[in-house]
Parts: C-alpha cells; sequence; structure tokens
C-alpha cells in the first residue's frame, strides 16, 4: 500500500538527504515517552472531540499548557507516543501522536509556540493501518490509517461515515529497518485497538473475521441501476485494501449462477461470503448452501449483504440495527462494507418455507401475498430507477387494487410449544380438513409432480416441528384470522422491506420471530396510500387503521383459495399455492454492526 500524498504535494517535494529528511524524534515502540515528547504526552486534554479532523480547532478551554495535568483512568493510559510529520500537511507540519488505551489515537501539533490544537481519531472507526517504507530513496517509513468516521455532508441533514485517511512518516532512525520496525509497531497497535468488541449477549454468539481474511464477493453486474460492478472498483475495493482483506470476486453471469457456485464450490478457502447485488442474489446464495450435503456447516459461513441491487431490504435493516441513520446508495454501500472491513458477525433467522406442492424454501428476509408483492414483481421492469421503482410499483397496482381471498393462520410468539407438545385434537374452529376450508374448496392445492425432482439432501434438512402437513388442519393452539380477504398477507423477519420502507422497526436479527402483518379487504385507497407513507419513517401502525393488522408470530400457514397473482419470497416470485413456514432461530450468520 503507498503512503497518501494529497493533491498539491507532489513526491519529490519531501525528497531530502537522508540526515535532513529524519528531523522526527520518535521513542522506541512502546517505551514511555522522555523529555519534551513526554511533557507534549501529558498536556495533551483528557477530554478531547473525537473525529475530529487535524486543524480544526481544539475544545473550548482545551489547548493544552505545559500544567495540564496528566490523565487517570485506565482509557487515557498512553501505549505509544511519538512525533510524526503528518505526510500531505501544508505547510509541513509535525505532531505528537498518542495512542491510548481508550482507543483514541491523540494527535498535536508541535513545533509551534504555544502548543497547535489537538484532535483525535477515534479507533471505533477505524478499519485498518498499513506500513510500510516510503518509495522514495532513504531510511523513512510510514504508516497510514484509515478512519471512516460519521461526518454531516453538506448535501445532506444526517451524517454518513466517510473516509478520513492521515499517514504518517517513520524517520527517527538512521537506519530503514529501525523506521521500518517502528512504523509496523505504530500500525500494529492501531490494529488491535481498531478491532471491534465482540457484543456479549446471553444466548447470542457473535463471531470476528480472522485477520488476515479472504472473502469470496459475488456480485451480479444487473442488480438494480447496473452499477454494482462499477461501485465495486470506486468504492468496496479500496475499503477493502485498507482493512487488508483479500477477495475473490465471481460476477454473476446469469439467474442461479451463484447458487450453482455455492452449491459446489469449495468453500473452506473463504472466511465469508459477501453478496455485492441485490436481496435476490443472496437469496440464491442462501439455497445453493442449503442444497449442499455439508448444509450445517455451510450455512454458518459468515455472510455480508452489500447493497447493489434496487431494493437492499437486508442491507438497510442491518444500518438500522447498528443505530444508524437511514442511508441509500453510496452511503449505505460506505457503511455495509465498513461493517465488513470491521468483521464482525451476528446469527441471523432463517425461515424454513413449504409448499403444498413439496418445494422447501429457506428464507432470511420475508414472505408475502397480494399488494406488496405485487408493487415488488410488477415494479421489477423499473429496476434501472432503483430503490424509486417501488413508488412507482405502488402507484400503478393502487390504480387496479385487487383482493385475494385465502385462509390465514398463524403461531403467535407467546405460544412457544411445538406441535409434539401441543394439546393434539384440532379445534372447533380447525376442525374441517383440507382441502375445504371455511367451506370454501381449496381447488389449488398442488400435488408434487410424479417425477419432479426431489430437493437435494432433504432427508437431512432440519425438521420443522411447528408445522403439521398440509392435509392435517392447523394445530389447535395456532389462531386462525376470521376474515378470509385480504389487500396483502406479508411476513417481514428484518426491519426493512426497502432501503426507505421501516415496515418491522423492531425487528431484529435474531428474535426469532416474523413479523406478520395483514390488510383486510376494505380499505380505502387513501388508506392504503397513507400507510405506505408512514411505511417510511416506519410510523403505521401509528395510524390505527382498522384493516391493518400486524403480530409477531414463530409460524403461518396460508392457504390462497384461487391461484390469484404471485407469492414471493425474498422479493423472488413464486408460484401462488399453499404455503407454510416456520423460524429457525439464528441459523446462519451475517456480518453486522454491533
Ligand atoms: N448476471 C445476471 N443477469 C441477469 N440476472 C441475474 C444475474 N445474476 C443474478 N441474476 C438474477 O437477478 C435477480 C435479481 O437480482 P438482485 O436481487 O441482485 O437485484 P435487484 O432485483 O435489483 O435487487 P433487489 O432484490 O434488492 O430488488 C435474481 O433473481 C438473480 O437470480
Amino acid at each position: 500500500m503507498k503512503p497518501e500524498t494529497p493533491p498539491g504535494v507532489s513526491r519529490g517535494q519531501g525528497a531530502r538527504s537522508p540526515s535532513r529528511r529524519c528531523r522526527s524524534r520518535a521513542p522506541a515502540a512502546g517505551a514511555v515517552p522522555a523529555g519534551a515528547s513526554l511533557a507534549l504526552a501529558l498536556a495533551l486534554p483528557r477530554q478531547v472531540p473525537l473525529d475530529r479532523p487535524l486543524n480544526e480547532p481544539a475544545m473550548e478551554g482545551a489547548q493544552p499548557g505545559p500544567g495540564a495535568s496528566p490523565p487517570h483512568s485506565d482509557s487515557a493510559e498512553v501505549l505509544l507516543h511519538g512525533v510524526f510529520a503528518l505526510l500531505g500537511a501544508a505547510p509541513k507540519a509535525s505532531y505528537a501522536l498518542s495512542l491510548t488505551r481508550g482507543r483514541e489515537l491523540r494527535m498535536q501539533r508541535v513545533g509551534s509556540a504555544p502548543a497547535g490544537p489537538s484532535a483525535a481519531l477515534d479507533l471505533a472507526d477505524c478499519i485498518g493501518c498499513a506500513a510500510g517504507r516510503e518509495p522514495r530513496p532513504g531510511p523513512a517509513a510510514y504508516f497510514s490509517v484509515f478512519c471512516y468516521p460519521f461526518r454531516k455532508g453538506w448535501w445532506d441533514a444526517s451524517p454518513s461515515r466517510q473516509r478520513l485517511a492521515r499517514t504518517f512518516r517513520v524517520c527517527a532512525a538512521q537506519e530503514a529497518e529501525d523506521n521500518l520496525k517502528l512504523a509496523e509497531t505504530w500500525a500494529g497497535k492501531i490494529r488491535e485497538l481498531a478491532a471491534p468488541r465482540i457484543p456479549r449477549q446471553e444466548g447470542v454468539t457473535w463471531g470476528l473475521l480472522p485477520r488476515p481474511c479472504h472473502i469470496l464477493v459475488l456480485l451480479n453486474p444487473q442488480s438494480g441501476t447496473g452499477h454494482a460492478l462499477q461501485l465495486f472498483h470506486s468504492l468496496v475495493q479500496p475499503m477493502l485494501a485498507e482493512a487488508d482483506v483479500a477477495f475473490t470476486l465471481f460476477v454473476t453471469e446469469r439467474p442461479n449462477h451463484a447458487r450453482e457456485l455455492v452449491r459446489a464450490g469449495d468453500l473452506s478457502q473463504w472466511d465469508a461470503v459477501a453478496v455485492l447485488a441485490g436481496d435476490g442474489l443472496l437469496y440464491e446464495v442462501v439455497n445453493g448452501l442449503m442444497e449442499r450435503e455439508d448444509w450445517q456447516a455451510a450455512i454458518k459461513k459468515p455472510l455480508c449483504t452489500l447493497p447493489g441491487g434496487s431494493g437492499n431490504a437486508l442491507s438497510a435493516s442491518i444500518n438500522h440495527y447498528a443505530g444508524n441513520t437511514q442511508a441509500f446508495r453510496k452511503e449505505l454501500l460506505t457503511n455495509c462494507t465498513y461493517f465488513l472491513c470491521k468483521g464482525l458477525y451476528a446469527p441471523m433467522d432463517l425461515v424454513s418455507l413449504s409448499t403444498a406442492s413439496g418445494k422447501r424454501l429457506f428464507s432470511f428476509l420475508s414472505f408475502g401475498w397480494g399488494f406488496i408483492s405485487d408493487v415488488d414483481i410488477a415494479s421489477e421492469k423499473y429496476r434501472q430507477l432503483g430503490n424509486a421503482r417501488f413508488t412507482v410499483g405502488t402507484i400503478q397496482q393502487l390504480a387496479g387494487l385487487k383482493v385475494y381471498k385465502g385462509r390465514l393462520s398463524y403461531l403467535p410468539m407467546e405460544t412457544s410449544s411445538s406441535v409434539s407438545s401441543a394439546p393434539g385434537s384440532p379445534s372447533e374452529q380447525n376442525s374441517h380438513h383440507v382441502p375445504c376450508s371455511n367451506g370454501h374448496p381449496l381447488h389449488i392445492l398442488p400435488q408434487p409432480a410424479p417425477g419432479a425432482p426431489e430437493p437435494p439432501h432433504k432427508g437431512s434438512w432440519p425438521e420443522d416441528p411447528l408445522l403439521v402437513p398440509f392435509d392435517q388442519p392447523v394445530p389447535k393452539h395456532w389462531t386462525t384470522v376470521p376474515e378470509e380477504e385480504f389487500i396483502s398477507i406479508f411476513a417481514i423477519y428484518q426491519s426493512h422491506v426497502g432501503a426507505d420502507f421501516t415496515m418491522a422497526p423492531t425487528a431484529k436479527l435474531h428474535d426469532g420471530s416474523m413479523h406478520l402483518f395483514y390488510l383486510k379487504a376494505g380499505v380505502s385507497r387513501l388508506g392504503l396510500l397513507r400507510i405506505f407513507l408512514a411505511m417510511e419513517k416506519g410510523t403505521h401502525l401509528d395510524l390505527n387503521c382498522p384493516h391493518l393488522h400486524y403480530v409477531p408470530v414463530r409460524a403461518f400457514r396460508l392457504e390462497p383459495f384461487t391461484s390469484t397473482g404471485l407469492m414471493t419470497v425474498d422479493g423472488e416470485p413464486l408460484a401462488c399455492e399453499p404455503v407454510q413456514g416456520q423460524v429457525h432461530n439464528q441459523f446462519c450468520s451475517i456480518i453486522s454492526g454491533s
């Protein structure tokens, strides 16, 4: 990695003889600084603003002075201290750097009287630090720190992560080896302090990618507006380089290409599988992993979603879980690439879906039928519009609003018993047998086609203990919705259904829950529009619309009376037929913020 040379400062500018070049006086690695350096280190204010770029004034009243009291707390303990030239600073400037146990890189300009203002980088925002020999002849080395703190752009009210890199020249010793060693010591310590803290959460095991690590990046060049490859080269690849994450890029050529690759490929060579595309490609990957003979191990391979599609619901959800404000396009991609560079991963629930015709699917995002699914499918042709495709689709579907008839049953979250432990006899309400449902014949219950290929390794797949076969009524402790006419039925297991649609704000990656929404027939078009507009902020339930129902569930069954429209699984189309599903808690792993 080359040291940063900012625009306007040519590499040749600083080239001088070794004796003149090596003016900084850095102490040996880990040594307690002495003399003037020590005075400077101790004079640093204990409370310095984080992430403030160099040369910005310090906090009012926080100017360090010779009489300032030394820091006491553990977090203020200085682990390394040294004075280095900042590359690219104009005019040329040296900085006293202190690396503290509290994960701050404190910087104070020196060489001017009084001492210059101080600033600090919060290493929690740091994705990497590289050290090396300066390319120019001479003994100097360097280390570069790469941070992505939140900053407010002039174009946007909400702060987003933006790159902040600093390169320091190490030139204290006459010998190049010594300078390089010192630069590497700093880089190593900075990387150590920048490593994320693994959250401790009862019953939840988080993980951290190893370093160095090698990831597989699957990229759909047709996703969203068709710029995924360009975004990879301009934004993702440089960040991976800064974080020292090696990658293999695989660009898909057709639908199911990624699925075939992960179904058959040797996954042991990669520490994680990242998907730069929409949710559809990740759906392929999840199901491809489940089709492997070693699916139990394969599905635990950390996955990563990098938004390159039009919906990017999982990326938006993970951004939301990290406490970040809503982000779009490059900002969202930067946030998600940042998570990947930090390497923290969390368990994620998957939903196992079974259809009456014998299909078994694994879903990480949503299952739907009716209005929302129709918008998703009908707006496919407006993919070039990016996220705006859903607005166009919503307006279109509002014009030709349809009613979907069927029977919806579910197991609410509070009821936790499985079929085996539940009272066995079906309830009065549910005592009739499929294919008749509340007097309506279920004409569309399909049978597995003779000779249709069996799903691979079906026998060893995880059981769905909450579900019973379709030819039996749902267990009696389930709830069946009395109404049978709907505008939309949508079970979502993440917070967002699109980058600006917060459908289930309280959802979590591993809450063991599906958030089931159903909208009964009778709602006006205006009412429906209001719901969708409120969904942008996740306030749709506050409208108290009598037609909109929400219930967190563990399992559901949907028995359509007619094969109206298509269903969707993670945004991908599914032929309309009876479907049931249940949550499998913490079934796979996904790169996430803490
Ligand atoms: N090279 C390719 N050409 C055409 N289609 C592809 C290719 N690679 C993958 N696909 C298919 O494209 C579909 C949509 O992909 P993806 O989810 O990446 O984008 P999107 O639909 O724009 O995003 P979102 O799902 O967030 O709306 C998937 O079903 C996938 O199988």
